[in-house]
Protein backbone atom coordinates (compact mmCIF):
# COMPACT_ATOMS: atom_id res chain seq x y z
CA UNK A 1 0.00 0.00 0.00
CA UNK A 2 1.36 3.67 -0.76
CA UNK A 3 2.08 6.00 1.70
CA UNK A 4 -0.07 8.84 2.65
CA UNK A 5 2.45 11.32 1.47
CA UNK A 6 2.18 13.79 -1.56
CA UNK A 7 2.83 12.86 -4.73
CA UNK A 8 3.23 16.60 -6.69
CA UNK A 9 5.80 17.41 -3.83
CA UNK A 10 8.68 15.24 -5.09
CA UNK A 11 11.12 18.05 -5.10
CA UNK A 12 14.92 17.39 -3.49
CA UNK A 13 15.38 20.35 -0.86
CA UNK A 14 17.70 21.51 1.42
CA UNK A 15 17.58 23.61 4.92
CA UNK A 16 20.68 23.99 6.48
CA UNK A 17 22.44 21.50 4.34
CA UNK A 18 20.13 18.80 5.61
CA UNK A 19 17.44 17.02 2.67
CA UNK A 20 13.95 17.55 3.50
CA UNK A 21 11.96 14.49 3.23
CA UNK A 22 9.52 14.83 -0.04
CA UNK A 23 5.82 14.17 -0.01
CA UNK A 24 4.30 17.10 2.25
CA UNK A 25 0.73 18.40 2.03
CA UNK A 26 0.18 22.08 2.12
CA UNK A 27 -0.61 23.15 5.94
CA UNK A 28 -0.67 19.24 7.11
CA UNK A 29 3.11 18.37 5.75
CA UNK A 30 4.03 14.91 6.59
CA UNK A 31 0.98 14.37 9.80
CA UNK A 32 -0.91 11.79 7.47
CA UNK A 33 2.05 9.45 7.20
CA UNK A 34 3.39 10.54 10.92
CA UNK A 35 0.02 9.68 12.27
CA UNK A 36 -0.89 6.58 10.66
CA UNK A 37 2.37 4.96 8.94
CA UNK A 38 5.44 6.33 10.66
CA UNK A 39 7.61 3.31 11.22
CA UNK A 40 7.83 3.11 7.04
CA UNK A 41 8.28 6.66 6.78
CA UNK A 42 11.66 6.51 8.80
CA UNK A 43 12.52 3.37 7.21
CA UNK A 44 11.98 5.05 3.48
CA UNK A 45 13.44 8.51 5.11
CA UNK A 46 16.80 7.12 6.11
CA UNK A 47 17.33 4.59 3.18
CA UNK A 48 16.53 7.63 0.84
CA UNK A 49 18.13 10.54 3.05
CA UNK A 50 20.45 8.94 5.35
CA UNK A 51 20.24 9.74 8.74
CA UNK A 52 19.52 13.07 9.15
CA UNK A 53 16.11 14.62 7.42
CA UNK A 54 13.66 17.15 7.96
CA UNK A 55 10.24 16.11 8.37
CA UNK A 56 6.99 18.77 8.26
CA UNK A 57 4.87 18.48 11.53
CA UNK A 58 1.96 20.84 10.00
CA UNK A 59 1.14 23.65 12.12
CA UNK A 60 3.79 22.78 14.66
CA UNK A 61 6.71 23.72 11.30
CA UNK A 62 9.36 21.35 10.55
CA UNK A 63 11.79 18.85 12.56
CA UNK A 64 15.39 17.84 12.10
CA UNK A 65 15.07 14.18 12.94
CA UNK A 66 18.16 12.31 13.22
CA UNK A 67 18.23 8.25 13.51
CA UNK A 68 21.88 8.03 15.06
CA UNK A 69 22.11 6.86 18.26
CA UNK A 70 23.15 10.34 19.62
CA UNK A 71 19.71 11.95 19.05
CA UNK A 72 19.32 9.43 22.24
CA UNK A 73 21.84 10.36 23.93
CA UNK A 74 20.85 14.42 23.46
CA UNK A 75 17.81 13.56 25.69
CA UNK A 76 20.54 14.05 28.73
CA UNK A 77 22.43 17.17 27.25
CA UNK A 78 21.77 20.36 28.86
CA UNK A 79 22.49 22.01 25.39
CA UNK A 80 18.94 20.95 24.35
CA UNK A 81 15.22 22.49 25.61
CA UNK A 82 11.86 21.15 26.32
CA UNK A 83 10.59 24.27 25.86
CA UNK A 84 9.32 23.10 21.96
CA UNK A 85 6.87 20.90 23.67
CA UNK A 86 4.55 24.01 25.39
CA UNK A 87 5.00 25.38 21.99
CA UNK A 88 2.92 22.31 20.06
CA UNK A 89 0.96 21.66 22.31
CA UNK A 90 0.47 25.18 24.48
CA UNK A 91 -3.48 24.50 25.98
CA UNK A 92 -2.97 21.07 27.20
CA UNK A 93 0.64 21.14 28.29
CA UNK A 94 1.72 25.29 28.88
CA UNK A 95 3.11 25.62 32.66
CA UNK A 96 3.74 21.75 33.01
CA UNK A 97 6.90 20.25 34.19
CA UNK A 98 7.02 18.27 30.51
CA UNK A 99 8.05 21.75 28.46
CA UNK A 100 10.39 22.66 31.26
CA UNK A 101 13.86 23.03 31.76
CA UNK A 102 16.71 23.50 34.38
CA UNK A 103 15.50 24.89 38.19
CA UNK A 104 12.20 25.50 36.85
CA UNK A 105 11.80 21.88 35.83
CA UNK A 106 13.61 20.30 39.07
CA UNK A 107 11.69 22.40 41.31
CA UNK A 108 8.23 20.51 40.00
CA UNK A 109 9.78 17.56 39.23
CA UNK A 110 11.29 17.05 43.33
CA UNK A 111 8.11 17.79 44.37
CA UNK A 112 6.23 14.72 42.31
CA UNK A 113 8.21 12.05 42.11
CA UNK A 114 8.69 11.06 45.34
CA UNK A 115 5.23 9.58 45.55
CA UNK A 116 5.48 7.85 42.05
CA UNK A 117 8.73 6.02 43.23
CA UNK A 118 8.21 2.15 44.23
CA UNK A 119 8.57 3.68 48.13
CA UNK A 120 5.54 6.06 47.76
CA UNK A 121 3.73 4.07 45.37
CA UNK A 122 3.67 1.13 48.61
CA UNK A 123 3.04 3.89 51.49
CA UNK A 124 0.21 4.80 49.58
CA UNK A 125 -0.80 1.13 49.13
CA UNK A 126 -1.76 2.02 45.37
CA UNK A 127 -0.72 -1.80 44.18
CA UNK A 128 -3.79 -3.07 46.76
CA UNK A 129 -6.06 -0.57 45.05
CA UNK A 130 -5.25 -0.91 41.77
CA UNK A 131 -5.13 -5.14 41.91
CA UNK A 132 -8.87 -4.37 43.32
CA UNK A 133 -9.86 -2.29 40.29
CA UNK A 134 -8.24 -4.40 37.68
CA UNK A 135 -9.56 -7.80 38.82
CA UNK A 136 -13.04 -6.78 38.52
CA UNK A 137 -12.30 -5.28 35.04
CA UNK A 138 -11.13 -8.60 33.82
CA UNK A 139 -13.68 -10.81 35.55
CA UNK A 140 -15.87 -8.45 34.12
CA UNK A 141 -14.62 -9.11 30.54
CA UNK A 142 -14.64 -12.92 30.91
CA UNK A 143 -17.99 -12.90 31.74
CA UNK A 144 -18.95 -10.92 28.27
CA UNK A 145 -17.31 -13.58 26.45
CA UNK A 146 -15.55 -10.54 23.60
CA UNK A 147 -14.48 -7.23 24.46
CA UNK A 148 -13.31 -4.04 22.06
CA UNK A 149 -9.75 -4.05 23.12
CA UNK A 150 -8.41 -0.10 23.01
CA UNK A 151 -11.74 1.78 24.32
CA UNK A 152 -11.95 -0.98 27.41
CA UNK A 153 -8.15 -0.31 28.59
CA UNK A 154 -8.73 3.45 27.93
CA UNK A 155 -11.49 3.09 30.42
CA UNK A 156 -9.90 1.05 33.49
CA UNK A 157 -6.58 3.18 32.98
CA UNK A 158 -8.72 6.18 33.57
CA UNK A 159 -10.34 4.40 36.15
CA UNK A 160 -7.02 3.87 37.62
CA UNK A 161 -5.62 7.24 37.42
CA UNK A 162 -8.55 8.99 39.13
CA UNK A 163 -8.01 6.74 41.69
CA UNK A 164 -4.86 7.21 41.59
CA UNK A 165 -5.35 10.89 42.87
CA UNK A 166 -8.15 10.25 45.02
CA UNK A 167 -11.38 11.10 43.12
CA UNK A 168 -14.00 9.96 44.62
CA UNK A 169 -15.58 6.80 42.87
CA UNK A 170 -19.47 8.33 42.84
CA UNK A 171 -17.51 11.82 41.01
CA UNK A 172 -15.86 9.17 38.08
CA UNK A 173 -18.32 9.21 34.88
CA UNK A 174 -18.57 13.57 35.34
CA UNK A 175 -15.00 13.63 35.95
CA UNK A 176 -14.70 11.01 32.29
CA UNK A 177 -16.93 13.52 29.97
CA UNK A 178 -14.32 16.30 30.92
CA UNK A 179 -11.44 14.10 30.60
CA UNK A 180 -13.36 13.53 27.28
CA UNK A 181 -13.91 17.35 26.86
CA UNK A 182 -10.18 17.99 27.48
CA UNK A 183 -8.83 15.53 24.99
CA UNK A 184 -9.85 17.69 22.32
CA UNK A 185 -7.18 20.43 22.74
CA UNK A 186 -4.85 17.66 21.08
CA UNK A 187 -6.64 18.32 17.68
CA UNK A 188 -8.37 21.59 18.14
CA UNK A 189 -7.38 23.70 15.28
CA UNK A 190 -6.80 27.25 16.72
CA UNK A 191 -10.18 28.15 15.80
CA UNK A 192 -12.00 29.69 19.00
CA UNK A 193 -15.84 29.54 18.25
CA UNK A 194 -18.39 28.05 20.26
CA UNK A 195 -19.17 24.58 19.31
CA UNK A 196 -15.84 23.97 18.01
CA UNK A 197 -13.08 21.59 19.98
CA UNK A 198 -10.71 25.00 21.09
CA UNK A 199 -13.59 26.10 22.62
CA UNK A 200 -15.18 22.52 23.97
CA UNK A 201 -11.56 21.61 25.28
CA UNK A 202 -10.81 24.24 27.23
CA UNK A 203 -14.03 24.21 28.91
CA UNK A 204 -12.94 21.01 29.86
CA UNK A 205 -9.74 21.47 30.98
CA UNK A 206 -11.19 24.90 33.35
CA UNK A 207 -13.58 22.62 34.44
CA UNK A 208 -11.15 20.22 35.61
CA UNK A 209 -8.49 22.78 36.70
CA UNK A 210 -10.92 24.15 39.22
CA UNK A 211 -11.80 20.54 40.69
CA UNK A 212 -7.81 19.39 41.13
CA UNK A 213 -7.37 23.64 42.70
CA UNK A 214 -10.56 22.63 45.63
CA UNK A 215 -8.68 19.11 46.20
CA UNK A 216 -5.31 21.30 46.39
CA UNK A 217 -6.74 23.27 48.95
CA UNK A 218 -8.38 20.56 50.88
CA UNK A 219 -5.29 18.50 50.71
CA UNK A 220 -3.70 22.20 52.38
CA UNK A 221 -7.02 21.99 54.74
CA UNK A 222 -5.86 18.53 55.90
CA UNK A 223 -8.99 16.87 54.72
CA UNK A 224 -9.38 13.83 55.06
CA UNK A 225 -8.99 12.55 51.37
CA UNK A 226 -6.43 10.19 50.38
CA UNK A 227 -4.58 9.44 47.15
CA UNK A 228 -1.49 11.11 45.62
CA UNK A 229 -2.54 14.31 45.44
CA UNK A 230 -2.35 14.86 49.42
CA UNK A 231 1.53 12.84 48.91
CA UNK A 232 2.30 15.32 46.41
CA UNK A 233 0.75 18.86 48.38
CA UNK A 234 2.69 17.87 51.64
CA UNK A 235 5.82 17.43 49.54
CA UNK A 236 5.48 20.44 47.80
CA UNK A 237 4.88 22.49 51.27
CA UNK A 238 7.49 20.75 52.93
CA UNK A 239 9.88 21.86 50.14
CA UNK A 240 10.41 25.64 51.37
CA UNK A 241 10.29 26.47 47.61
CA UNK A 242 6.49 26.13 48.33
CA UNK A 243 5.11 26.35 44.02
CA UNK A 244 1.44 28.20 43.59
CA UNK A 245 -1.66 25.90 43.08
CA UNK A 246 -1.47 27.06 39.17
CA UNK A 247 1.74 25.13 39.04
CA UNK A 248 0.15 22.01 40.83
CA UNK A 249 -3.12 21.96 39.18
CA UNK A 250 -1.17 21.85 35.79
CA UNK A 251 1.25 19.41 36.53
CA UNK A 252 -1.44 16.99 38.31
CA UNK A 253 -3.69 17.42 35.13
CA UNK A 254 0.10 16.72 33.39
CA UNK A 255 -0.52 13.16 35.29
CA UNK A 256 -4.26 12.63 34.44
CA UNK A 257 -2.97 13.00 30.69
CA UNK A 258 0.63 11.15 30.71
CA UNK A 259 -0.85 8.47 32.66
CA UNK A 260 -3.38 7.46 30.10
CA UNK A 261 -3.27 7.22 26.39
CA UNK A 262 0.20 5.64 26.87
CA UNK A 263 -0.74 2.59 29.15
CA UNK A 264 -3.96 2.08 27.65
CA UNK A 265 -2.21 1.83 24.46
CA UNK A 266 0.32 -0.74 25.53
CA UNK A 267 -2.53 -2.98 27.77
CA UNK A 268 -4.36 -3.25 24.59
CA UNK A 269 -1.30 -4.48 23.04
CA UNK A 270 -0.18 -6.63 25.37
CA UNK A 271 -3.70 -8.81 25.21
CA UNK A 272 -3.41 -8.64 21.18
CA UNK A 273 0.00 -10.36 21.62
CA UNK A 274 -1.53 -13.00 24.05
CA UNK A 275 -4.17 -13.57 21.46
CA UNK A 276 -2.18 -14.13 18.59
CA UNK A 277 0.26 -16.04 20.21
CA UNK A 278 -0.68 -19.04 22.29
CA UNK A 279 2.38 -19.86 23.76
CA UNK A 280 2.85 -16.43 25.61
CA UNK A 281 -0.50 -17.50 27.28
CA UNK A 282 0.45 -20.88 28.19
CA UNK A 283 3.73 -19.10 29.50
CA UNK A 284 1.70 -16.59 31.38
CA UNK A 285 -0.80 -19.22 33.06
CA UNK A 286 1.77 -21.04 34.46
CA UNK A 287 3.52 -18.30 36.04
CA UNK A 288 0.06 -16.81 37.51
CA UNK A 289 -0.54 -20.16 38.93
CA UNK A 290 2.81 -20.55 40.69
CA UNK A 291 2.46 -17.41 42.26
CA UNK A 292 -0.98 -17.75 42.39
CA UNK A 293 -2.47 -13.92 43.17
CA UNK A 294 -2.21 -10.43 42.21
CA UNK A 295 0.92 -8.50 43.13
CA UNK A 296 0.45 -5.55 45.09
CA UNK A 297 4.65 -4.49 45.79
CA UNK A 298 7.20 -3.59 43.94
CA UNK A 299 9.42 -6.08 46.10
CA UNK A 300 6.64 -9.14 44.59
CA UNK A 301 7.55 -8.13 41.10
CA UNK A 302 10.59 -10.47 40.68
CA UNK A 303 8.26 -13.39 41.57
CA UNK A 304 6.76 -12.54 38.06
CA UNK A 305 9.38 -12.52 35.53
CA UNK A 306 7.31 -14.05 32.52
CA UNK A 307 4.84 -11.00 33.10
CA UNK A 308 7.57 -8.30 32.98
CA UNK A 309 9.32 -9.54 30.01
CA UNK A 310 6.01 -9.54 28.57
CA UNK A 311 5.41 -5.61 29.84
CA UNK A 312 9.29 -4.98 28.22
CA UNK A 313 8.46 -6.63 24.76
CA UNK A 314 5.68 -5.05 24.07
CA UNK A 315 6.33 -1.56 24.80
CA UNK A 316 9.74 -2.55 22.28
CA UNK A 317 7.40 -3.57 19.88
CA UNK A 318 4.74 -0.89 19.82
CA UNK A 319 6.29 2.22 22.16
CA UNK A 320 3.58 4.86 23.27
CA UNK A 321 5.31 7.49 23.00
CA UNK A 322 7.08 7.39 19.48
CA UNK A 323 8.70 10.91 18.66
CA UNK A 324 10.00 13.62 21.30
CA UNK A 325 10.57 16.95 19.90
CA UNK A 326 13.44 19.47 21.58
CA UNK A 327 15.38 22.64 20.76
CA UNK A 328 18.80 22.86 20.41
CA UNK A 329 19.89 25.69 22.79
CA UNK A 330 23.63 25.86 21.17
CA UNK A 331 25.10 24.15 18.29
CA UNK A 332 25.61 20.77 18.58
CA UNK A 333 27.19 17.93 16.98
CA UNK A 334 24.77 14.79 16.02
CA UNK A 335 26.35 12.15 14.54
CA UNK A 336 28.65 13.57 11.53
CA UNK A 337 26.85 16.83 11.61
CA UNK A 338 26.77 20.20 12.99
CA UNK A 339 23.41 21.07 13.88
CA UNK A 340 23.06 24.82 14.47
CA UNK A 341 21.86 26.82 17.67
CA UNK A 342 17.90 27.18 17.96
CA UNK A 343 16.93 23.60 15.74
CA UNK A 344 13.83 21.80 16.23
CA UNK A 345 14.62 18.36 16.96
CA UNK A 346 12.80 15.40 16.88
CA UNK A 347 14.15 12.32 18.57
CA UNK A 348 12.93 9.30 17.18
CA UNK A 349 12.07 6.73 20.08
CA UNK A 350 9.95 4.33 18.08
CA UNK A 351 13.03 3.79 15.56
CA UNK A 352 15.29 3.37 18.29
CA UNK A 353 13.09 0.58 20.25
CA UNK A 354 12.41 -1.74 17.33
CA UNK A 355 17.04 -0.86 15.62
CA UNK A 356 19.28 -3.53 14.79
CA UNK A 357 21.89 -1.69 16.65
CA UNK A 358 20.02 -2.20 20.09
CA UNK A 359 18.77 -5.71 19.53
CA UNK A 360 18.99 -8.59 17.85
CA UNK A 361 16.32 -10.02 15.11
CA UNK A 362 14.67 -6.65 16.37
CA UNK A 363 11.53 -7.41 14.91
CA UNK A 364 10.75 -10.31 16.13
CA UNK A 365 8.88 -10.54 19.69
CA UNK A 366 10.74 -12.60 22.23
CA UNK A 367 10.22 -12.60 25.76
CA UNK A 368 13.74 -14.49 25.59
CA UNK A 369 15.76 -11.04 25.43
CA UNK A 370 14.31 -10.01 29.03
CA UNK A 371 13.75 -13.78 30.24
CA UNK A 372 17.56 -14.66 29.53
CA UNK A 373 19.68 -11.76 30.25
CA UNK A 374 22.08 -11.19 33.32
CA UNK A 375 22.75 -7.96 33.34
CA UNK A 376 20.70 -4.88 34.69
CA UNK A 377 18.06 -2.68 32.56
CA UNK A 378 20.01 -0.07 31.15
CA UNK A 379 18.90 3.36 30.32
CA UNK A 380 18.72 2.02 26.59
CA UNK A 381 15.92 -0.87 27.84
CA UNK A 382 13.99 1.04 28.73
CA UNK A 383 14.17 4.13 26.20
CA UNK A 384 10.10 3.65 25.18
CA UNK A 385 10.27 6.45 28.63
CA UNK A 386 13.10 8.69 27.61
CA UNK A 387 15.91 9.30 29.61
CA UNK A 388 17.61 12.16 31.14
CA UNK A 389 15.90 15.01 33.09
CA UNK A 390 12.46 14.06 31.99
CA UNK A 391 12.65 10.62 32.25
CA UNK A 392 9.23 9.13 32.77
CA UNK A 393 8.37 9.68 36.15
CA UNK A 394 5.43 7.02 36.04
CA UNK A 395 7.67 4.20 35.26
CA UNK A 396 7.53 2.16 38.12
CA UNK A 397 3.60 2.52 38.50
CA UNK A 398 3.53 1.10 34.58
CA UNK A 399 5.90 -2.15 35.58
CA UNK A 400 3.63 -2.31 38.66
CA UNK A 401 0.16 -1.74 37.14
CA UNK A 402 1.07 -3.79 33.93
CA UNK A 403 2.46 -6.62 35.88
CA UNK A 404 -0.64 -6.80 38.05
CA UNK A 405 -3.11 -6.86 34.92
CA UNK A 406 -1.02 -10.04 33.05
CA UNK A 407 -1.25 -11.71 36.03
CA UNK A 408 -5.18 -10.48 37.09
CA UNK A 409 -5.97 -11.94 33.61
CA UNK A 410 -4.30 -14.99 33.29
CA UNK A 411 -5.70 -16.41 36.95
CA UNK A 412 -9.57 -15.03 36.08
CA UNK A 413 -9.38 -16.48 32.21
CA UNK A 414 -7.86 -19.78 33.39
CA UNK A 415 -10.64 -20.81 35.95
CA UNK A 416 -12.86 -21.72 33.41
CA UNK A 417 -10.32 -22.40 30.76
CA UNK A 418 -10.32 -19.22 28.64
CA UNK A 419 -7.88 -17.71 26.36
CA UNK A 420 -7.74 -14.40 24.56
CA UNK A 421 -8.63 -14.83 20.72
CA UNK A 422 -8.49 -12.26 18.39
CA UNK A 423 -11.53 -11.50 16.52
CA UNK A 424 -10.34 -8.81 14.33
CA UNK A 425 -7.34 -7.68 12.04
CA UNK A 426 -5.02 -5.69 13.79
CA UNK A 427 -3.23 -4.24 10.61
CA UNK A 428 -5.27 -1.59 9.83
CA UNK A 429 -5.74 1.24 11.87
CA UNK A 430 -2.41 1.51 14.16
CA UNK A 431 -1.65 5.27 15.01
CA UNK A 432 1.52 6.18 15.53
CA UNK A 433 0.93 9.96 16.82
CA UNK A 434 0.75 12.07 18.99
CA UNK A 435 0.01 8.76 21.10
CA UNK A 436 0.65 5.53 19.27
CA UNK A 437 -1.67 2.49 19.76
CA UNK A 438 -3.60 -0.49 18.20
CA UNK A 439 -6.41 -0.02 15.95
CA UNK A 440 -9.52 1.06 17.65
CA UNK A 441 -11.91 -1.72 16.40
CA UNK A 442 -9.59 -4.84 17.52
CA UNK A 443 -12.04 -7.53 19.49
CA UNK A 444 -10.78 -9.93 21.29
CA UNK A 445 -12.98 -13.14 22.51
CA UNK A 446 -12.30 -15.01 25.74
CA UNK A 447 -13.10 -18.63 25.40
C1 LIG B 1 3.52 2.92 28.98
C2 LIG B 1 3.33 4.03 29.62
C3 LIG B 1 4.15 5.28 29.50
C4 LIG B 1 5.05 5.65 28.55
C5 LIG B 1 5.50 4.86 27.31
C6 LIG B 1 5.56 6.95 28.92
C7 LIG B 1 6.53 7.64 28.22
C8 LIG B 1 7.09 8.84 28.63
C9 LIG B 1 8.19 9.51 27.97
C10 LIG B 1 8.88 9.04 26.69
C11 LIG B 1 8.47 10.62 28.68
C12 LIG B 1 9.60 11.63 28.39
C13 LIG B 1 9.10 12.91 27.78
C14 LIG B 1 10.21 13.84 27.37
O1 LIG B 1 11.38 13.54 27.61
O2 LIG B 1 9.90 14.87 26.77
C15 LIG B 1 7.54 10.68 29.78
C16 LIG B 1 7.50 11.70 30.72
C17 LIG B 1 6.53 11.78 31.69
N1 LIG B 1 5.62 10.82 32.05
FE1 LIG B 1 5.34 9.05 31.13
N2 LIG B 1 4.93 7.35 30.07
C18 LIG B 1 4.07 6.37 30.47
C19 LIG B 1 3.27 6.37 31.61
C20 LIG B 1 3.19 7.38 32.51
C21 LIG B 1 2.39 7.37 33.72
C22 LIG B 1 1.55 6.20 34.20
C23 LIG B 1 2.54 8.59 34.32
C24 LIG B 1 1.95 9.12 35.60
C25 LIG B 1 0.91 8.73 36.20
C26 LIG B 1 3.45 9.37 33.50
C27 LIG B 1 3.85 10.65 33.76
C28 LIG B 1 4.87 11.31 33.10
C29 LIG B 1 5.31 12.64 33.44
C30 LIG B 1 4.76 13.53 34.54
C31 LIG B 1 6.35 12.95 32.55
C32 LIG B 1 7.17 14.23 32.48
C33 LIG B 1 8.44 14.08 33.27
C34 LIG B 1 9.34 15.29 33.14
O3 LIG B 1 9.19 16.06 32.19
O4 LIG B 1 10.21 15.44 34.01
N3 LIG B 1 3.82 8.60 32.42
N4 LIG B 1 6.72 9.57 29.75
Amino acid sequence: MGMLLNPLNRRHRLRDDIPVMPGAFPLVGHLPAIVCDLPRLLQRAERTLGSHFWLDFGPAGHLMTCVDLDAFAMLRSKDVSSALIEEIAPELLGGTLVAQDGAAHRQARDAIKAAFLPKGLTQARIGALFARVIRARVQAWRDRGDVTILPETGDLMLKLIFSLMGIPAQDLPEWHRKYQQLLQLIVAPRVDLPGLPLRRGRAGRDWIDARLRQFVRDARAHAPRTGLINDMVSAFDRSGDALSDDVLVANIRLLLLGGHETTASTMAWIVIELARQPVLWDALVQEAQRVGAVPTRHTDLAQCPVAEALFRETLRMHPATTLLPRRALQELQLGQRRIPAGTHLCIPLLHFSTSALLHEAPDQFRLARWLQRTEPIRPVDMLQFGTGPHVCIGYHLVWLEMVQFCIALALTMQKTGARPRLLSGVEKGQRYYPTAHPPMTVRIGFS
